[in-house]
């Protein structure tokens, strides 16, 4: 993915891209409900193109040389919520890359917007959102499915204290983006408790109700 050369996207006035000709759709949920694994799932149903804004942060933290690198090391570690201009570029890039390398124009925007304020500036200045999908599930089965992961992950926050300190920047932080949403009649929730299958089982019922289909595929049988 291109590196962070400026920061001008959330400076814009009017969105980059209308939604006639792109769909966004935000993927949210508390850390662990399951939103990358649900996603990997719509991508091969859908055709989505699956951008994590927690992906493209760790992606930058450690590309040589960055500017950002540090910092965004550290609002990781204290599961807090890095400054939205890095994160709105890093999303609008990637989405250009994608346009331009694999003339995709449907994405699946997993884990963000995790701030009113960058909800406000992507909704601005790139381009306004079909709706959110929510993952609902309690915090004792995201934090076993947290720990859990954290044994092969590798990830600096999948531990017992960082987990706590993303439990509260999720309630206090990124829920109020959730209840803007769904007074505007833009989320589309799912309960995330139940097996990855029978959640996603959910999640196609749902979304086919706000008119998203899986993409059908045609087999042409070849002659001899
Ligand atoms: N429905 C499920 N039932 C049981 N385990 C699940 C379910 N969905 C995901 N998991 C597991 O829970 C862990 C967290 O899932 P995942 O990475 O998809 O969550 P996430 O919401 O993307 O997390 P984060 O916000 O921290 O990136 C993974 O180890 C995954 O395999
Ligand atoms: O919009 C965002 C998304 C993520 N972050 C930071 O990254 C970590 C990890 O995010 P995951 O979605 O779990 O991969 C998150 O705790 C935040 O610190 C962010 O700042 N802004």
């Amino acid at each position: 993915m291109p590196a962070i050369d400026h920061l001008g996207a959330t400076t814009r006035s009017s969105p980059l891209w209308s939604a006639d000709k792109v769909t966004v759709i935000f993927v949210l949920g508390g850390p662990g409900a399951g939103k990358g694994t649900q996603c990997a799932k719509l991508v091969a149903d859908y055709g989505f193109k699956h951008l994590s804004a927690g992906d493209l942060l760790r992606e930058e933290q450690d590309r040589p040389g960055s500017e950002f690198g540090e910092m965004i090391k550290t609002y990781i570690k204290e599961g807090t919520i890095v400054p939205m201009e890095v994160t709105v570029q890093l999303l609008e890039n990637a989405m250009k890359a994608t346009m331009e390398q694999d003339n995709k124009h449907m994405f699946l925007i997993d884990g963000f917007p995790r701030k009113l304020d960058q909800a406000h500036a992507f909704e601005r200045s790139v381009v306004p959102s079909k709706f959110t999908l929510f993952f609902d599930c309690p915090e004792d089965v995201m934090q076993e499915r947290l720990l859990n992961r954290g044994k092969t992950s590798g990830r600096a926050d999948d531990n017992a204290e960082s987990i706590k300190k993303r439990f509260k920047t999720f309630v206090e932080t990124s829920m109020p983006v959730v209840n803007e949403f769904e007074a505007q009649g833009k989320v589309v929730k799912v309960t995330a408790t139940k097996s990855p299958d029978e959640v996603y089982n959910d999640v196609k019922a749902k979304i086919k109700e706000r008119g998203v289909e899986p993409i059908k595929i045609t087999f042409v049988q070849m002659q001899e």
